[in-house]
């Protein structure tokens, strides 16, 4: 799954009862059934489980049919042994699945070679339980590696004790098509761990990623992926023609916060400024935490016209909101400029930077912006309404 590079993440306001701040890690915790090789190794596992079953359901009806009640009991235990390794899937335990389905195909194996031969060709499957063992990516390598080699050596040690082609005499007149199912199918189990292994690898390096663009302590993305998507954004806005606003905003008198009420409090105050800015933007737009308690606005293709109601709109939202019983309420000030031909993305951000400065100069809780083609020297500024402060 690709990394979506602009979404801001699904923040919904966080509750916030002004002690713990709203974990980033708990708002994209994932149900314990997908984990941990997703919903895709789960259904892999639980595929090849069913199909293990019904595998074994023929062998049971071929056996009896044949009067081989031995081998008939046996089969009755690995259709067992496979339902418990699906549910044991379904739940996400990926690695106890892969090894109830190794503990059935051995024994199937050298039971069935004890009783029919050799020549039926059941052996195969330990080469599929060898591959499993050393492939299964929930357990210890060291440990993988012995038994696989173990399994590798039951596998030669049948073909010392057991004659090579033997097969029990009921069955002999099945003898070619039993093999060759069997070496048809014995590979079935390597095929699906392998695709599991890398539904997991394309899991978990989705989720580094995600880990990776995303600041701890808000859940939106960080300064590096804020660059990134500045970057791409001046790139197509080049040649789109496109308009791009960039928006720096800095917390006002956040220090008074931290002092007040403790470092603690103050991750939570930026965790809900991040989430009541993400709500007020499109799904084009980017956030990011630009550093400390500032944050950087992407907007792409936003028409020129509305920019600098919606975003006193934002500012607006930010004023009027709870951040909870006995926290004072939050203003920020901002700065606001347009990507100009040939800008960069340090000069456009420093551009705004300076702008946001502006308004901290001219008393805070507003934006000044350098939208007006007049106001590049001198800036606009949308000043806060009087008695607005919260
Ligand atoms: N709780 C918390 N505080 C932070 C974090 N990063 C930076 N700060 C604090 O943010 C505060 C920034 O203070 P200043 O730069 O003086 O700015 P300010 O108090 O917001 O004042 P103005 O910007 O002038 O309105 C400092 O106290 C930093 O310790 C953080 O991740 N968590």
């Amino acid at each position: 799954m690709p990394l979506d590079l602009m979404t801001p993440p699904p923040l919904e306001p966080p509750e916030f009862d002004g002690a713990s701040p709203p974990s980033a890690a708990r708002r994209h915790a994932r149900p314990p059934w997908l984990a941990p090789g997703g919903q895709r190794g789960t259904l892999v596992m639980l595929v090849g489980s069913v199909i293990g079953l019904l595998g074994h359901v023929g062998f049971l009806v071929l056996f009896v049919a044949y009067g081989l009640a031995f081998m008939a009991a046996v089969n009755v235990g690995s259709v067992l042994l496979w339902l418990a390794a699906g549910r044991v899937a379904l739940r996400g335990h990926h690695g106890a699945a892969i090894a109830i389905a190794c503990v059935e195909l051995v024994v199937h194996a050298c039971l069935a070679v004890w009783q029919v031969g050799l020549g039926a060709g059941f052996q195969y499957y330990l080469w599929s339980a060898a591959c499993l063992l050393v492939l299964n990516p929930h357990m210890r390598s060291d440990i993988a590696l012995v038994a696989g080699v173990c399994v590798s050596l039951v596998f030669a040690s049948l073909h010392l004790i057991f004659p090579i082609g033997a097969i029990a005499a009921p069955l002999r007149e099945v003898q070619g098509i039993l093999n060759y199912v069997n070496a048809l199918c014995a590979p079935l189990p390597i095929v699906f761990v392998v695709i599991m292994v890398r539904q997991v690898s394309r899991h978990q390096e989705t989720a580094l990623r995600e880990v990776a663009a995303r600041d701890e302590v808000t859940g939106v993305f960080n300064r590096r992926h804020g660059m990134r998507v500045l970057n791409r954004a001046l790139e197509t806005a080049g040649r789109d023609g496109d308009t791009l606003f960039v928006m720096l905003g800095d917390v006002d008198h956040f220090k008074s916060i931290n002092d007040t009420f403790g470092h603690h409090v103050g991750d939570g105050v930026l965790a809900q400024v991040a989430a009541t800015l993400a709500c007020g933007l499109r799904s084009d737009d980017m956030l990011c935490r630009w550093g400390g308690e500032e944050f950087l606005m992407v907007f792409s293709g936003f028409p020129h016209h509305g920019i600098r109601e919606r975003m006193d709109t934002l500012r607006r939202t930010l004023v009027h909101t709870s951040f909870g019983e006995g926290l004072p309420g939050v203003t920020m000030s901002f700065g606001l400029t347009r990507a100009r031909p040939g800008d960069s993305a340090d000069e456009i951000v420093r551009r705004a930077d300076a702008l946001m400065y502006e308004a901290k100069r001219a008393g805070r809780n507003r934006i000044v912006d350098d939208l007006h083609p007049r106001a590049v020297a001198m800036p606009t500024i949308v000043a806060a309404e009087s008695g607005e402060t919260p």
